[in-house]
């Protein structure tokens, strides 16, 4: 049965008496709604979302009408604010002063009806590193992995990519259950359409001596593999709102759409601060609404931070000249800024590989296959792309090379940022997972044109991802409007390590395709231009480069006196009931797609809620 549409009456929202409020609808936060629901039916848990559900949209719901528009002249949600709240940064000087786009969905379910659909796990070491920020919560990959199973629900079809063994194969199936949910509410699965050039690519990587990872969720994610993405088979859906769905018949829950939390109302008692509800913008009239429990934060990674300082905690100095009444004097609000950066290159392939360039040259192919989404819920609209590696720096590297660079970064750098005691905690960490061989580049394999595509050539394009920059960004208010965007400065690319970090990955990318068989279907080099030398290469990375949506940090779960936001239970430092729950508080950046990580501190989070407050 379809999912009902949320109430956008904030009156009748305003008027009720809730004990837990949520702001920010995203994918992941309904699970906390959820839980709590579930475990204290006497409680009323209401939910503000900014934007609205777009339900039975195909711009959302068709992973082709994303994964296809470059094809089809789109960008149709990214950048169009029915969806999008369209951030960008302040000029890079990394990337030659350029103004970065950071899309983030505005809408039921957030930026998980925005984004790509990856469904990925970071490794077991990076999250154990995790629990070294906040030892004693149980932050572990061990104790992540009942959550991280919890919200999925995986279709383990068997489309092993070459380079398995069937040794190695009939293993994975086995170990399968032991990593993989299969009782969650996002549907997971395999893309059952494959352009012409992805085995040939898996296959070169296999000849460059990166395995085939036949089960990269087990916390080992090094190799190539066959990306997972939260698309229901069934439907051929994006799955991004089952917990709202799930939701939707519990009476004590209540949504509401169209409105933008502006505060959080806090008062001081004794040495605590006490959130007691929240101010909300709806069509143009201030409203609150009142929480007596809890006040939960999930409102992302930009405006998570917006909306602390917005409501007095943060640095007391920037609150000050804002005229901003200071509650919590906490500087690490809105610091800690780590996002992926990804250069792009492209190849004309030979005539006769089907790629989804398909769809833009062969009209008789896309009537086909747009009745064969209709009719079967398959084929190319249901398809995103599918060969992913991440590679740790000895890919590229050898040894000695290796330990020179994590001893330089264990050293520090210094592009130290204001948070100097946890960023030294984690270039101490990143070295080691760096010696570890724990990936430090991700190549996405994109089968399309995506620079200047040309009537009838197929095209194959790359990006190479850094997962694990040095660089520190922020994330501030300027403003005491609540309806402007906030300053967002990445200071991508500000260092050397993940300039030549790019480079070795950029390097890497254009051996794989002149490397057989790939190098078979390969017609030309189109971007960057063919023999360029590393200078060169440095040139055209700062001025294509582009980031990957995965902004994490700016409310960061570390320890107070290291500059950290929430404690281990996620809350925030000084309040008595006043959580952070979403990519803003992991405290340092993974060499993943960030929302199944995400859907796992959600669950987390709800059991630390429901046994917090016992009696609810
Ligand atoms: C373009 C893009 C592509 C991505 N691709 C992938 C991918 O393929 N795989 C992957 O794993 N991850 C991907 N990500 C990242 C992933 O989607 C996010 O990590 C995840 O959605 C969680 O993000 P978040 O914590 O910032 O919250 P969000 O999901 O952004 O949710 C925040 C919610 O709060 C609402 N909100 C904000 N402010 C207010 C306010 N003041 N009042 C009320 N409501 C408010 C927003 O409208 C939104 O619904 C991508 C992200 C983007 C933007």
């Amino acid at each position: 049965a379809e999912c009902p549409l949320p109430s956008s009456d904030a009156k009748a929202f305003s008027a009720k008496n809730f004990d837990y409020i949520i702001v920010g609808a995203n994918a992941l936060l309904l699970t906390i709604l959820l839980r709590i629901a579930e475990a204290q039916p006497h409680c009323q848990v209401g939910v503000l979302e900014a934007g609205v559900f777009h339900r039975d949209d195909p711009l959302v719901d068709t992973p082709g009408e994303l994964s296809l528009f470059s094809t089809r002249n789109g960008g149709l949600t990214w950048g169009n604010r029915t969806y999008d709240w369209a951030y960008v940064t302040t000029p890079q000087a990394g990337l030659n002063n350029t103004v970065i786009a950071t899309p983030r969905g505005k809408m039921l379910g957030g930026s998980s009806g925005l984004n790509l659909m990856a469904w990925t796990r970071a490794s077991q070491a990076e999250y154990d590193a995790f629990d070294k920020f906040a030892p004693g919560h149980g932050w572990t990959f061990k104790d992540l992995l009942p959550f991280l199973k919890k919200v999925e629900n995986v279709d383990k079809q068997s489309n092993p990519f070459p380079g398995i063994s069937s040794a190695a194969l009939s293993n994975a199936v086995q170990t399968g259950p032991l990593f993989a949910g299969s009782a969650g509410p996002v549907n997971v699965s395999l893309n059952t359409f494959m352009s012409g050039d992805v085995f040939p690519w898996v296959q070169s990587h296999n000849a460059l001596g990166v395995s085939t990872n036949v089960d990269p969720e087990d916390g080992n994610t090094a190799g190539v593999r066959n990306l997972q993405v939260a698309v229901n088979r069934a439907t051929g859906n994006r799955s991004y709102v089952g917990y709202y769905c799930e939701s939707v018949g519990r009476s004590n829950i209540h949504h509401l759409v169209g409105a933008q939390v502006t505060k959080v109302n806090l008062v001081k008692k004794g040495s605590l601060v006490t959130a007691t509800g929240v101010q909300f913008l709806s069509a143009g009239k201030t409203f609150t609404a009142k929480a007596a429990i809890e006040v939960v934060l999930s409102a992302g990674v930009v405006n998570s931070p917006q909306l602390l300082e917005l409501s007095g905690i943060g640095n007391s100095k920037l609150l000050k000249k804002l005229g901003i009444q200071t509650m919590i004097d906490l500087p690490g609000v809105g610091e800690n800024l780590q996002e992926h950066i990804y250069s792009i290159l492209e190849w004309q392939l030979k005539p006769g590989i089907q790629t989804f360039d398909e769809i833009r040259n062969n009209a008789t192919f896309l009537q086909q296959q747009a009745v064969q989404y209709q009719k079967h819920h398959d084929g190319v609209f249901a398809s995103t792309d599918s060969a992913v590696s991440y590679l740790p720096l000895q890919t590229f590297l050898n040894a000695s090379a290796v330990a020179a660079q994590a001893k330089a970064i264990k050293k520090g750098l210094p592009e130290l940022g204001p948070l100097t005691k946890l960023q030294k905690k984690q270039y101490s960490i990143q070295s080691s997972l760096i010696l570890q061989g724990v990936p430090q580049v991700e190549v996405i394999q994109l089968s399309k044109g995506l620079i200047v595509p040309q009537p009838n050539v197929s095209y194959m394009s790359v990006l190479v991802g850094h997962q694990k920059p040095l660089a520190r960004g922020s994330i501030h208010i300027n403003t005491t409007n609540a309806t402007a965007p906030p300053v967002i400065n990445g200071n991508y690319l500000n260092n050397d390590f993940d300039v030549q970090t790019i480079l070795q990955g950029l390097k890497f990318a254009l051996k794989l395709a002149s490397t057989p068989p790939v190098s078979h279907s390969v017609a030309a080099l189109i971007s960057p231009p063919p023999g360029l030398t590393d200078a060169q290469l440095i040139s055209y990375i700062r001025a294509t480069g582009s980031t990957g949506s995965h902004i994490m940090g700016t409310a960061a779960m570390a320890a107070k006196s290291d500059g950290g936001v929430v404690n281990g239970q996620l809350k925030v430092y000084g309040t008595k009931n006043l959580r952070v729950v979403d990519t803003s508080v992991i405290p340092l950046q993974l060499a993943t797609h960030s929302q199944h990580t995400v859907f796992a501190i959600a669950e987390k989070a709800a059991t630390m809620i429901v046994a917090a407050n016992p009696a609810g």
